[in-house]
């Protein structure tokens, strides 16, 4: 009698300590800078340079999911290892922020569809980055971040042999580490299975 009422009690509590998955998915977010002090940022929607011409974001920090940050900061330390720095243009991008990008650039590819899915920023598992040197100049890249167009796809190939080799500097070590390229944009990678992590409209609140 006494081991059956202890396996209720033990059932009960053990029922009352388990965190609903949708809150379990909702605080794996971290700020990258509490992990590492080693990247470089221009978050560029939260200032009015970005294609927008508005400031979207309240918070100039680079909020993603913890497994992603990890992988981001083996990345780095890869890149470190050759004179290089990971620059942070965007990182996780609520659904309303999407929404208005949506609406003023509607080409997937370019913006994903925020009413087919998303983008995997949305769900915090994407990045838009580029590398800097050691005296924290960007390197060449061919084109601006967030430049629509071909010259900013992966096999457009009419550019110096110097940007082909920072192009593929960048995508070989992200691959390495797990993230994958989209051709559209040299700057935008997505963790590996991301689309596991939920589709998140939080703001991002720094202190
Ligand atoms: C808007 C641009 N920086 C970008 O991230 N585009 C991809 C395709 C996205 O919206 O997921
Ligand atoms: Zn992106």
């Amino acid at each position: 009698m006494k081991t059956i009422f202890s396996f209720f009690i033990l059932l009960i509590l053990s029922s009352e300590v388990q965190i609903p998955t949708d809150i379990q998915d909702q605080s794996s977010f971290v700020f990258i800078d509490e992990l590492s002090d080693d990247f470089v940022y221009d978050m560029r929607y939260a200032t009015e340079n970005n294609f927008i011409n508005k400031k979207v974001y309240d918070c100039n920090k680079c909020m993603i999911r913890k497994e992603v940050a990890k992988a981001l900061i083996e990345a780095n330390k890869e890149f470190m290892e050759k004179g290089y720095r990971i620059k942070f243009f965007d990182c996780y991008r609520p659904l309303d922020v999407q929404k208005e990008m949506w609406k003023i650039y509607p080409k997937p590819g370019y913006v994903a569809n925020p009413y087919n899915g998303g983008s995997i920023h949305n769900r915090g598992g994407a990045v838009d980055i580029t590398l800097v040197d050691e005296a924290g100049n960007e390197l060449e890249m061919g084109t601006d971040f967030d430049f629509f167009g071909k010259k900013a796809n992966h096999t457009y190939k009419n550019l110096s042999d110097n940007i082909l080799q920072n192009r593929l500097l960048l995508k070989t070590v992200m691959a390495k580490h797990g993230f994958k390229h989209i051709n559209t944009e040299w700057w935008h990678y997505n963790f590996n299975n991301a689309r596991k992590y939920s589709i998140s409209n939080q703001k991002t609140e720094c202190d």
